[in-house]
């Protein structure tokens, strides 16, 4: 996969040379490119906004700019698919970093000040991109490089080969299942005078499994019953229900 990161804060995204996205690079698993983009201005100063039509406080990042940057890197035939970070957007969930893990191509378009001119996204959808205007949630950020490291990094760890056990993709949080993670233990077995549920010490591996499941029932129960909600019919037996 291939994902080009636009930002004006190129070095804001440095973060990704590390651990586990940086190792996915290193191994050629995911080809991330980050661009400034006043590489892509044609005055001295390098502006990329300017005030707003309509009036108002702060500035908008002009569409010229951003459409001079968007037909370099996204290929005019190409399976690319624009991403756009954004407190407006539709809510970015672990389906959605499942689905954009499947693409071959993404170009994340990081916006700052009020945001970039709306024009921009409409002419890339008329253009025939596909184009995702992405939130992390309820509230403001200072602009999209920060959901751009959320976003490659919740979509690089899903590539074949970037995550050493597949199967912990399976039961983590928001994982297949559905749920919530089940509590995790390590080393010593007593700390602070707490102990280790005695059946993850039990070697009986059936009992083991049902347990973190019902931890993980409970747990979804408790904090998220909009996730117990959204689970198919057929996600829960009737062990499940008497949890
Ligand atoms: O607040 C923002 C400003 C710019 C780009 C993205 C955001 C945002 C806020 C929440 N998720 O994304």
């Amino acid at each position: 996969m291939r994902i080009d990161v636009v930002t004006i804060f190129p070095d804001y995204l440095a973060a990704l040379d590390l651990s586990l996205v940086g190792k996915a690079r290193r191994a050629g698993l995911l080809d991330l490119r980050v661009h400034d983009l006043r590489d892509w201005t044609d005055d001295r100063h390098r502006t990329v906004d300017d005030t707003p039509f309509g009036g108002g406080a702060g500035m908008v990042m002009r569409p010229d700019v951003w459409g001079r940057a968007l037909d370099d890197l996204l290929p005019a035939d190409g399976p690319a698919r624009l991403v756009v970070p954004s407190p407006s957007g539709e809510v970015f969930t672990q389906r959605r970093a499942e689905a954009l893990a499947t693409e071959e191509h993404l170009v994340v378009a990081c916006g700052r000040y009020e945001g970039i001119d709306a024009r921009v996204v409409e002419h890339y959808r008329d253009r025939g991109v596909a184009v995702d205007e992405l939130s992390l949630g309820d509230y403001v950020l200072n602009g999209g490089e920060v959901a751009a490291l959320v976003m490659v990094e919740a979509v690089g760890r899903l590539l074949p080969g970037v995550v050493g056990n597949p199967h912990s993709l399976v039961e983590e949080s928001h994982g297949e299942a559905g749920l919530l993670e089940y509590p995790v233990y390590t080393k010593p077995p007593v700390w602070q005078g707490r102990e280790v549920p005695d059946v993850l010490l039990s070697g009986h591996h059936a009992r083991i499994e049902r347990w973190r499941r019902d931890e993980a029932l409970r747990r979804t129960a408790r904090r998220r019953p909009d996730m117990i909600a959204a689970l198919g019919e057929d996600a829960l037996d009737r062990r499940d229900r008497e949890v």
